[in-house]
């Protein structure tokens, strides 16, 4: 039994296959993290990797936000860099930094030795955590695994970047080996995100967090075709595919082309507009920018309000954040999200759905 499964009416899943829900699902990207002060105290005995390698430590670190919070899905504890590991690159993640890799890649050679690594082989604690959520957990559980351009961007930058002179250059001056990059890494994320659906995962979040730093022509000529491998490779396992990244409002048309179920969308595009650019193929996810949540309560509920107005036009909303929660945000001020989220109703709204759509 696949996670979920025991409620074939959970408001997330059906959210992400456009199908009416009793109240408009809610979480929250990096929802297990530093904002919680039992979370910090963990990271006091242990470091984040070390976390990731314990699957009952693990397993409760992920659920920790659903208890606290009343989120409608977890998402896996783990990093994006955690696989990059597994094909054979050292890295280590700073505090307030990010990852920094041992060995920047920029050779032929380097993309040459990068493995396409078993998942049950190389990261079997990643499996062995899910499978404890699978059974216990009282919401969907969602895997995730970072997008093509992101990891490359880490792994060539050698770190964090700004303006990625690195990656768009060798994309541009090595266009093969650029997509020979492309090719390992996509097929390498759309094994190991297989194989978190075998192990219980409910849906799947790409997280290509910084896609949107390329033009509309370097994402559709250079990218969105490996995107678009990974969504085919997924397909028959049917389970929602959220494929997400910040500064992404040029490329949303694209984002709903790549074969995802939902798309992510960051705060600077209001809902109504994402609509207009991904048609209704696709549901979408946001996107509340995440320093509303520094606003006094009353200032975040309008906030929280306009976000599901717009959201909830069209069939097919989950309430997010735009990108990941602060660390040093209030976790009182989540709990109200959540609240107010649940208590929205979408016929009040200034834009009710139609009947078909509350059916
Ligand atoms: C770009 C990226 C990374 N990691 C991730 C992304 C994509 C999402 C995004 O765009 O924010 C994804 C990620 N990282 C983490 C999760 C856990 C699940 C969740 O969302 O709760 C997820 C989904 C844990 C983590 N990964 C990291 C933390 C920071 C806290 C810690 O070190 O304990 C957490 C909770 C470290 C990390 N890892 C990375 C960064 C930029 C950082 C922050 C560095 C810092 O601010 O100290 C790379």
């Amino acid at each position: 039994m696949r996670n979920g499964d025991f409620a074939v009416n959970n408001r997330f899943l059906r959210a992400c296959r456009r199908e009416p829900a009793d109240r408009v699902p809610v979480w929250f990207m990096r929802q297990a993290g530093r904002y919680d002060p039992e979370y910090r105290q963990i990271r006091e005995t242990y470091t984040l990797l070390d976390i990731c390698r314990e699957p009952e430590l693990c397993a409760r670190v992920t659920r920790m936000p659903v208890d606290k919070l009343g989120v409608d899905a977890a998402i896996l504890f783990s990093d994006i860099m955690v696989p990059v590991g597994a094909m054979g690159m050292s890295f280590s993640l700073q505090e307030n930094v990010g990852p920094v890799m041992e060995h920047p890649l920029r050779a032929e050679e380097d993309v040459a030795s990068l493995r396409v690594f078993e998942p049950e082989e190389a990261l079997p604690y990643v499996l062995a955590t899910i499978r404890h959520l699978a059974k216990a957990l009282p919401v969907p559980l969602i895997g995730f695994a970072g997008g093509p351009f992101t990891l490359a961007s880490y792994m060539i930058e050698g770190g964090p970047s700004r303006d990625y002179v690195h990656t768009k250059t060798l994309m541009l001056a090595r266009p093969d080996l650029w997509d020979r990059l492309m090719s390992k890494l996509s097929q390498a994320m759309a094994r190991y995100l297989r194989a978190q659906i075998q192990a219980g995962a409910s849906a799947v979040q790409i997280f290509d967090s910084w896609v949107g730093s390329l033009s509309v022509h370097a994402f559709r000529v250079r990218v969105k075709p490996h995107v678009q491998r990974m969504m085919a490779d997924l397909a028959d396992l049917r389970v929602p595919v959220i494929y997400f990244g910040v500064h992404t409002g040029e490329l949303l048309a694209d984002f709903a082309d790549t074969g995802a179920t939902v798309v992510g969308v960051d705060w600077r595009t209001p809902l109504d507009r994402a609509r207009q650019r991904v048609g209704t193929s696709v549901a979408l996810q946001g996107n509340l920018d995440p320093v509303s949540l520094f606003a006094p309560p009353e200032v975040l509920r309008r906030e929280v309000e306009t976000v599901l107005e717009l959201g909830t036009q069209s069939p097919g909303y989950i309430f997010n954040l735009g990108h990941g929660v602060k660390p040093s945000t209030d976790l009182a001020q989540l709990q109200r999200v959540v609240e107010w989220v649940h208590a929205f109703d979408p016929a009040n709204s200034p834009y009710p759905p139609s009947k078909e759509e509350r059916a």
